[in-house]
């Protein structure tokens, strides 16, 4: 093949080509490298890399071009450790901000009497760009998908996870864990009365908990015994009450909610859902005995009693 089209063929390339002699001195510099270094040819033939850039002197670039001189051993230095060792630029505007090209580099050793290293450098800034873009955005999809969308709280989702993992640090560190059921009083009326957006309306007051369906929502506590928990549904109850919507159908005249308070040790032979369903049977004894109330369920006697 003529020369001059092997010259054409290398500077057309849409990758930075350098290549060194047995000394790591530049024998050839694509037009690529000249056009994102800034450098022209003349200016870098005979030079080594580490006096063109002497930022790469300690680095693992400088390296692997002595490992492929020395040893003849091939590498390649990706992106994710180091991604811009060379400084080299897209545009002309990037360097004053610094915005190197990510650089993905292989450094080749040669046979050849005059060059004994090719070194090959792709420019990798807009893929990384790209996986950047969709791990923020698969974060994003992960982070939605254990969220009730009307409340914004966790969802059914996200609390049988949470259920799972602290039912079972409860059970190894032997420590109690608490589930409190929360469920809003006289709903379907308030839903009646005011229309279904606003029943939504009134079910983004809560916070701090997950959506268990419906207008149930449940808490987790851990760390927290029988007592602790009706102390904290009581607040709660009480928060809610403070909130003062109106609502025509309660005997206070405002949305009001029942809960159950469930707490354990977990034994090794325990399942999480016997907590669930502790929680459940306060709750609805609650409601049976007037609602707005907290009752927590006493397994000594297998029934709810009155926080
Ligand atoms: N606005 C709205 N209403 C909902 C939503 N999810 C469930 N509901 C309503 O919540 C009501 C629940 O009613 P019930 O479980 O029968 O009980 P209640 O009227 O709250 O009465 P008690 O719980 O016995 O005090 C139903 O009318 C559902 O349609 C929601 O996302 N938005």
């Amino acid at each position: 093949m003529d020369l001059e089209l092997v010259r054409q063929v290398l500077d057309s390339l849409q990758v930075g080509l350098v290549l060194l002699d047995r000394a790591g001195r530049v024998v050839s510099w694509n037009d690529w490298m000249r056009r994102h270094s800034g450098l022209e040819f003349a200016a870098v033939q005979g030079q080594r890399l580490t006096e063109l850039f002497p930022e790469i002197q300690d680095g693992r670039l400088a390296w692997a071009i002595d490992e492929a001189l020395r040893f003849r051993l091939s590498s390649m230095l990706a992106p994710t450790l180091n991604p811009a060792p060379l400084p080299i630029y897209r545009r002309p505007g990037d360097r004053e901000r610094s915005e190197q090209i990510q650089q993905l580099i292989y450094i080749t050793p040669l046979q050849h009497p005059v060059c004994a290293c090719l070194i090959q450098i792709h420019d990798m800034t807009a893929p990384r760009r790209r996986e950047r873009r969709l791990r923020d955005q698969s974060s994003l999809l992960i982070e939605t998908s254990y969220q009730d969308p009307l409340t914004k709280v966790g969802n059914r989702r996200r609390f049988d996870q949470d259920l799972s993992k602290l039912f079972q640090q409860a059970r190894e560190r032997q420590r109690p864990l608490a589930l409190l059921m929360i469920d809003v009083d006289h709903f379907k009326s308030y839903n009646d009365h005011f229309g279904h957006p606003a029943g939504d309306a009134c079910l983004r007051e809560g916070d701090r908990i997950a959506r268990y369906g419906g207008e149930e929502f449940v808490a987790l506590l851990p760390d927290t015994d029988q007592v602790s928990a009706c102390a904290i549904a009581e607040r709660l109850r009480l928060a809610v009450a403070q909130l003062a919507l109106p609502h025509p159908y309660t005997p206070l005249g405002q949305v009001t909610v029942s809960i159950g308070v469930a707490a354990m040790t977990p034994s090794p032979a325990t399942l999480c859902y016997t907590l669930v369903a502790q929680a459940d049977i306060a709750l609805y004894s609650s409601k049976d005995a007037g609602r707005n109330r907290c009752l927590w369920y006493d397994a000594a006697i297998g029934k709810a009693q009155t926080c």
